[in-house]
């Protein structure tokens, strides 16, 4: 007796920002414009954006940027964050047998309004859409909102739901402290933990972007799931963009402070990143490890991203699952 295959009746996108198609200034220049002309990310009038966008940013900033990206290029694959999230959505599609699984990317390729086309030309109706974001950002998760937006009104016949975020999901926290905690059975622990979120300018905070507050109560769950006092943990913002103040402590600057004040193992975690990118391996793997050496440090012990592992696969398939409200 042959069992009847069921028909997958429900699709998932996991969508993270987007990164260039090569480490060249080129390419690195096309993906910077297209991130940053979204007015969500760059949230000032576009009168006085612009100019200084193409006459300043993107000529000076894109020849400097792709030897960063060439750096930790890797090969076919690509981008690292392109490798992993790919790595990831196949690893998701392996443990959800019963749901269409999709990559996408906010900017760039493989596009997220193809990718949900794509899931509705195969006959799906029932679509989530995860922003590979665990805390919500103006910036960020809504942007993805957007798009899901257009594409609800070109598919009327579609149900498109956003998870907003994940920052205290359980299973998301114990896989970060899991990760934490095996690093520390196999190296001992270092002087200090420092946890270090992407920033935003402080001035959207203040406005009601709740991103902040969600990364101090992850941080929060964080410690509790690893059983030690919240005063242990130093919650710091890295990859600033420009002269605004942005959310404080800065990563770097925390580095610096800690090596000069006698801190000699410095272990780093970047629980605001699903996957490994340019600002983990780059910035803080190379640039703030360095600026830590400098400063009289000895040992920067970064941490890096869940990616493809199997609790971070469990955990997002729960979230993914749990979205029928
Ligand atoms: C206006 C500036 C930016 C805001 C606001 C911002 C918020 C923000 N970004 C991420 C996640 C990532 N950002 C990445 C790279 C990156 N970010 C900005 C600017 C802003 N980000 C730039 C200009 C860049 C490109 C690199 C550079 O020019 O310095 C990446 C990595 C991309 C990759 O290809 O590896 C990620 C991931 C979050 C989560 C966030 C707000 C919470
Ligand atoms: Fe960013
Ligand atoms: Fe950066």
């Amino acid at each position: 007796m042959s069992t009847p295959i069921s028909p997958v009746t429900r699709g998932l996108v996991i969508a993270n920002l987007g990164t260039p198609r090569a480490p060249t200034a080129e390419a690195v220049r096309t993906y910077l414009r297209e991130f940053l002309t979204d007015k969500r990310v760059v949230q000032i009038p576009h009168l006085v954006w612009k100019p200084l966008l193409d006459w300043v940013i993107l000529p000076r900033r894109s020849p400097v940027v792709a030897e960063k990206y060439a750096e930790i290029w890797m090969g076919e694959e690509g981008s690292p964050l392109l490798a992993y999230t790919l790595r990831l959505a196949r690893a998701l599609q392996a443990a959800m047998p019963a749901t269409r699984v999709l990559p996408a990317m906010r900017y760039g390729q493989p596009a997220l309004g193809d990718a949900i086309m794509q899931l509705h030309a195969e006959g799906i109706r029932d679509i989530t859409l995860l922003p590979l974001y665990p805390q919500y950002s103006t910036t960020t998760t809504a942007s993805m909102e957007d798009v899901a937006a257009v594409m609800r009104k070109r598919l009327p016949d579609t149900r498109i739901h956003v998870v907003r975020d994940y920052h205290v999901d359980p299973h998301w926290v114990d896989a970060i402290a899991n990760s934490i905690r095996t690093y520390w059975d196999a190296n001992g622990r270092g002087d200090r933990l420092m946890l270090s979120f992407h920033g935003i300018p402080e001035r959207l905070v203040r406005a009601g972007d709740p991103y902040a507050a969600q990364c101090e109560a992850g941080t929060d769950a964080i410690a509790k799931a690893l059983d030690i006092p919240r005063s242990e943990i130093l919650l710091t913002y890295q990859s600033r963009f420009g002269r605004e103040r942005w959310l404080q402590p800065y990563t770097l600057q925390t580095v610096e402070e800690l090596a000069r004040d006698g801190v000699r193992r410095l272990d780093v975690v970047c629980p605001g990143f699903a996957v490994d990118c340019l600002e983990t391996l780059e910035e803080i793997a190379m640039q703030n490890a360095d600026a830590f050496r400098a400063a009289g440090g000895e040992a920067f012990r970064y941490i890096p991203c869940l990616n493809d592992a199997p609790s971070h696969v469990a955990a997002l398939a729960g979230i993914a699952a749990n979205t029928d409200a």
